[in-house]
């Protein structure tokens, strides 16, 4: 197992979003996770990568994960281009690999040498910079909320690709998505249901 989560709480105020949830996580897992809106998809996601605090239960990983994320509206430096924000994000880890990334953003149908900033970018343009972050850094563990909002058919099928190339690399991933994803074959599938997650037997999306 590379992660084992249990009895796993939180709440805002009163609210009790995440109830005493249990979830194990194997690796090279493709993991789908759905639900009703506010049900608490991102804030699991949130907590998984570090970024929130919980109340009670435990996160235990097997081995320290490089961890890639996409959650919610991803900050960029507005006023600075794509390839600025690329550098400068790969820059704090030490690891700029131009080709890499130019790769990605090829695949994503964005020019890395296109000087526009980041500010006037269109919402799927931003979500696909969002995606290459998440992975341009060779992460072993890759969480994404709400990947394919905002992307046209192409870029769905490049983040199909994507997902299936990582999957092959042995990378672990978890998706929350209400659509978009019916073409990636996910080996176990939950719904998020009254603050538990609840495993699905039929992995068809
Ligand atoms: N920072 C916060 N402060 C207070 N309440 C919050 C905060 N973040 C989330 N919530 C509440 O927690 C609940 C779960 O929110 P969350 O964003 O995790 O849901 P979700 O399943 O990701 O929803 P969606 O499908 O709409 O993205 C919602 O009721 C939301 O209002």
């Amino acid at each position: 197992m590379l992660i084992e989560i249990k009895g796993l709480s939180k709440k805002f105020k009163d609210k009790q979003v995440i109830k005493n949830l249990d979830f194990c996580i194997d690796k090279g897992d493709l993991i789908l996770i759905q639900g009703i809106n506010g049900c608490g998809k991102s804030t699991l996601l949130k907590i998984i990568s570090g970024l929130m605090s919980y109340e009670k239960g435990s996160i235990i990983f097997e081995k320290p994960l490089k961890i890639g994320a996409f959650i919610e509206n991803p900050n960029f430096i507005e006023n600075e281009s794509a390839l600025y924000n690329m550098k400068f994000l790969m820059e704090l880890t030490g690891s700029f690999d131009k080709e890499l990334v130019s790769s990605l953003f090829k695949d994503f149908q964005l020019d890395i040498e296109d000087k526009t900033i980041v500010k006037k970018y269109s919402i799927g343009m931003r979500q696909k910079l969002g995606i290459i972050q998440a992975v341009m850094e060779d992460q072993d563990f890759i969480l994404f909320d709400e990947p394919t909002r905002g992307l046209d058919k192409a870029s769905m099928k490049s983040f199909d690709k994507l997902i299936s190339e990582l999957n092959k690399m042995g990378k672990t991933c978890i998706i929350c998505a209400h659509d978009g994803v019916s073409n990636i074959n996910f080996n176990k599938l939950y719904d998020m249901e009254e603050g538990h997650l609840i495993e699905k037997t039929n992995i068809k999306v």
